[in-house]
């Protein structure tokens, strides 16, 4: 029998026999909390278990006035509290201010061949293809989406002509939704001009019609540390920021940080975390190499982010995953456009915590002071008690903690030579 063809609990059985894993192993991937096999064996291919991350909820988000406990699905230390740490700060001055652009996504029917007048045969067909683009997918229509709008583009000197749709997904991501437009778009279009032959149709990620921009106000009170006062550590977060616009090598870090949060957000709904990527990063260039713009006024540092956001409030695993649901429960069951606000939000306290940090502290010591817990499990202690003792004792020299100290701490621990 082929893998493919296999149960999962075939597929463990077979990983068991031929070696690959051992019983203890295999019951670990049976164990596929929070995601029932029969669901996860039917949204992928191949399917062996689940691979839960863990999930926590950021604090002290208001967004647009509105208390909002954000969920966050991340594997690594110290995103949640960043988030929640940037949250605080502008708590007092209303948390986040959001707005939406929620015009439609794109689709491309692109034919190798030429067409003597491309801009008359689309105005002569422009009424067929909005009939066979709204059959295609009837429901979209009453769900309040469907086809926006239709342009064509000439490649003449590599033989190209593209059909440009524009299809308001209404509250799902919209991929299928698109592609399926976009397919049944084709095809029509061939048969009216047989000259023409159709080489892809298809959705493109790149969404600067779905993007979100979120605003927020840290009062200069909010930002003074023992060394410096609020004023001179908005200037430096400013500067940290404008280096970002210049340099390549730092804006990919700064975007990093923003997506620490986004992308923690995006994979709790069970979005596609790499549509979310391709879209945002798509819009950079060497002009623009970053989504957040920070600026002062009445003492006040203000951040503002402009992102594309192309997400959906149901469909795709949004809607088959139940951690997903669950998570969707938490954020108060908001519309695509209050999500697309949400993780915009969370992508500019991400980068605020992260600004504040580097500019001050410097990241390692907030960072790096929960990073020691992980190092702890990573180096083999076990229990509460016995990660704490290990991440105190790495504490006490921060600078030179490591994988190999923590592991002969675990192994003192466990001979009983150590007393932290
Ligand atoms: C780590 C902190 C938050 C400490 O910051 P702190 O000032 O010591 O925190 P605090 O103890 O004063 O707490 C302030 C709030 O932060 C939250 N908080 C604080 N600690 C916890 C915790 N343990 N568990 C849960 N929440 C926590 C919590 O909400 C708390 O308020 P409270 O609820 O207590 O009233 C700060 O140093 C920080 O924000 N650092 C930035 C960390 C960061 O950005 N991490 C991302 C990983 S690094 C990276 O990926 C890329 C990067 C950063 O290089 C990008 C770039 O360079 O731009
Ligand atoms: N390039 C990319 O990024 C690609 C991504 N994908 C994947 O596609 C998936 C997302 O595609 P998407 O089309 O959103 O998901 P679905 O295929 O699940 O389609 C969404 C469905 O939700 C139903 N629906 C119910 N209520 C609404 C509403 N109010 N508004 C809109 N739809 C509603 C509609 O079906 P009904 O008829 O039942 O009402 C609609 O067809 C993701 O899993 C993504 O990973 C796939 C291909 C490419």
């Amino acid at each position: 029998m082929k893998f493919r063809d296999m149960s999962t609990e075939e597929r463990l059985r077979m990983l068991l026999s031929e070696g690959h894993l051992d019983e203890q192993d295999t019951g670990l991937l049976a164990q596929s909390p929070g995601l029932p096999t029969d669901v996860a064996s039917n949204m992928i291919e191949n399917q062996i278990g689940t691979f839960p991350v863990p999930l926590g909820l950021a604090q002290h988000f208001i967004i647009d006035g509105k208390p909002t406990i954000v969920p966050l699905a991340v594997e690594e230390p110290s995103v949640i509290a960043a988030a929640s740490n940037a949250a605080k700060r502008c708590y007092e001055t209303g948390g986040f201010t959001t707005s939406v652009k929620r015009c439609g996504l794109t689709g491309q029917v692109v034919f190798n061949g030429t067409l003597d007048q491309p801009e008359q045969f689309l105005k002569e067909h422009r009424e067929a293809v909005e009939v066979v683009a709204q059959t295609a997918h009837p429901s979209l229509v009453a769900h309040g989406g469907g086809l926006r709008n239709i342009e064509v583009l000439t490649y003449r000197e590599c033989n190209f002509i593209e059909f440009r749709l524009t299809i308001d997904p209404a509250e799902a991501m919209g991929a299928n939704v698109v592609n399926t437009i976009c397919e049944a778009v084709g095809h029509y279009l061939c048969e009216q001009a047989p000259s023409l032959k159709l080489l892809m149709a298809i959705l493109s990620n790149n969404a600067p019609l779905q993007s979100a921009h979120a605003r927020a106000v840290f009062p200069f009170t909010q930002l003074s540390t023992a060394q410096m006062d609020g004023a001179q550590v908005a200037e430096r977060m400013i500067l940290a920021s404008t280096f970002a616009e210049i340099s390549q090598q730092r804006a990919a870090t700064q975007n990093k940080g923003i997506m620490n949060g986004v992308d923690a957000l995006i994979l709790a709904t069970g979005n596609d975390t790499r549509n979310i990527a391709a879209a945002a990063y798509s819009v950079l260039n060497p002009e623009h190499r970053t989504w957040t713009n920070w600026t002062v006024s009445e003492n006040c540092l203000i951040g503002d982010i402009d992102i594309p956001m192309p997400l959906g409030a149901i469909g795709g695993a949004i809607s088959t995953l139940p951690m997903a649901q669950l998570v969707m429960k938490l954020l108060g069951n908001p519309s695509a456009s209050q999500l697309m606000g949400i993780a915009a939000s969370v992508g500019l306290a991400s980068n605020m915590a992260a600004l504040f940090a580097i500019v001050t502290d410097g990241i390692q010591k907030g960072h790096m002071n929960l990073q020691l817990r992980s190092l702890a499990i990573m180096a083999g202690a076990t229990g509460e008690q016995q990660i704490e003792q290990v991440a105190n004792l790495l504490r006490q020299n921060v600078k030179h903690a490591s994988l190999d100290i923590a592991k002969k701490a675990v192994s003192q621990i466990k001979r009983g030579s150590l007393d932290v």
